[in-house]
Parts: structure tokens; C-alpha cells; sequence
């Protein structure tokens, strides 16, 4: 489903982040990406959403190869990835129910079709009771839940999540993980990208260990 080949990665001028990292990631798979901090995960991920582009190397996301599409290909590309991103990215002015129907609303589908979903979700990451609150007046570990589900709602083909669980508690971290589990049981591929031992040992999963720019797998 993703495929990159030697791929090296460097900021402007700077030395290469990524060198010579190839892997693939199969369909409805379920990976961690660690390795110490500044190693180059979020790169990586950044990488996957298509948001950076190689400087050498190949990638391909659902076998297309990315140097020879064009832009307006990629947000219909995107839209089958649901991404949580370290810093949350959402939107202030709308509450945390229009913030997680967003990607429904964006697909055209009528607000009856998922009302029940959103709410559903929003309870099961103990949201019920913010549903009307608006991002700004949220805690840091309830911002990451609201990004977490607006990324999951449309049942993407490929989950990315950087530090999905680096503002929750122990308790909610594991409930988390199991709600990543159950969307992986129903067929999206995940890369939880995480610096958390404790959140890893909880899953005989594959782990894709970054350091000084190289990439081991470990299945
Ligand atoms: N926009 C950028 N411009 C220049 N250098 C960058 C940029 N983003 C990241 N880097 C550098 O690339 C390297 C990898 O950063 P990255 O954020 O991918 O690591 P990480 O493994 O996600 O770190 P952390 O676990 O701390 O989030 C670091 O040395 C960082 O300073």
C-alpha cells in the first residue's frame, strides 16, 4: 500500500535526516515508529501525508508514485489518511463536534448520516461531555482525544499518529490503543508513531526503529 525506496530526507541546506530508508507498509497493518527525540518521526510521517517530498528516493502512497502526480490528485490521496498531528491543528471556531464531523462534512455527506457516530466516538474518548466546547478552553490531553477522533471517523485506509497519546494518562492511553486496535480490526493500516515503552509492550506489533537517519524494522 506504501512503499519507499532509499529515500533521504534533508532540510533546506542541512544534513540528511532520513538516509537510504526503505520499507513497506502493507494493508490493514499495524506498526510503531520510534526512536529518540529529533530522530526523524514526525519527518517520516510528514513524508507518508505527502506534506514533505523527498529529496532522494522513491515513494509510493497507494501505489502511486508520489514525484509524478499532481497537486490536484492529492487531496483526494489525503482524504483516504487520517492524521493526528503533534500539535492537534484544530479549528478554534468550531466545537469539538464540528471539529470531528469535519472530515463527513468535507465529503459531502449529510449531517444525519453521522450525528450518531460523532457522538458515539466522542463518548467512547470521554468527550460526551464537551461535545459543545470549543477547542480553545480544552486541556491538552482533550484536544489530542478531539484529533484523534476526527481522524478516525471516516475509517481511513491508513491512520498516522504522531505521539497520539503523549498528553492522556496511563488509563486513557490504554483505551486509545484499543480503539487504534479495533480500527486496524476493521481494516485501516496504522503507524502510531511513539516514544512510549509501556504503550508498545502492550501489542505484539511491528516496530520501525529510527537512529541517526536509518530505518530498522523489527516484525
Ligand atoms: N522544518 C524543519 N527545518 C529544519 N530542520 C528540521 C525541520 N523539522 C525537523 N527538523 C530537524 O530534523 C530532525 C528530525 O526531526 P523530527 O521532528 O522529524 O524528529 P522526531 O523524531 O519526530 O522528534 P520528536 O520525538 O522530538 O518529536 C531534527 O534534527 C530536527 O531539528
Amino acid at each position: 500500500m506504501i512503499r519507499f525506496e532509499n529515500v533521504g530526507l534533508r532540510y533546506g541546506m542541512g544534513p540528511e535526516v532520513l538516509r537510504d530508508v526503505s520499507f513497506h507498509i502493507p494493508r490493514q497493518s499495524f506498526q510503531f515508529l520510534t526512536g529518540p527525540s529529533g530522530a526523524g518521526k514526525t519527518t517520516l510521517l510528514r513524508l507518508l501525508f505527502m506534506s514533505l517530498r523527498p529529496t532522494r528516493g522513491l515513494i509510493s502512497v497507494f501505489g502511486k508514485d508520489i514525484a509524478t502526480i499532481d497537486a490536484g490528485e492529492l487531496p483526494q490521496l489525503r482524504r483516504r489518511i487520517g492524521i493526528v498531528f503533534q500539535d492537534f491543528r484544530l479549528l478554534d471556531h468550531m466545537t469539538v463536534y464540528e471539529n470531528v464531523g469535519l472530515p463527513l462534512r468535507v465529503r459531502g455527506k449529510e449531517e444525519s448520516t453521522y450525528q450518531r457516530d460523532v457522538l458515539d466516538l466522542l463518548k467512547w474518548v470521554g468527550l460526551g461531555e464537551r461535545v459543545h466546547a470549543l477547542p480553545p478552553v480544552l486541556s491538552g490531553g482533550e484536544k489530542q482525544r478531539v484529533a484523534i477522533a476526527r481522524a478516525l471517523i471516516d475509517q481511513p485506509e491508513l491512520l498516522l499518529a504522531d505521539e497520539p497519546t503523549g498528553n492522556v494518562d496511563p488509563p486513557m492511553a490504554r483505551r486509545l490503543l484499543r480503539l487504534f486496535l479495533e480500527l486496524n480490526r476493521l481494516g485501516t493500516a496504522v503507524v502510531i508513531a511513539t516514544h512510549d515503552l509501556g504503550l508498545m509492550d502492550q501489542v505484539d506489533a511491528r516496530r520501525m526503529i529510527l537512529s541517526n537517519g536509518q530505518l530498522e524494522i523489527y516484525e
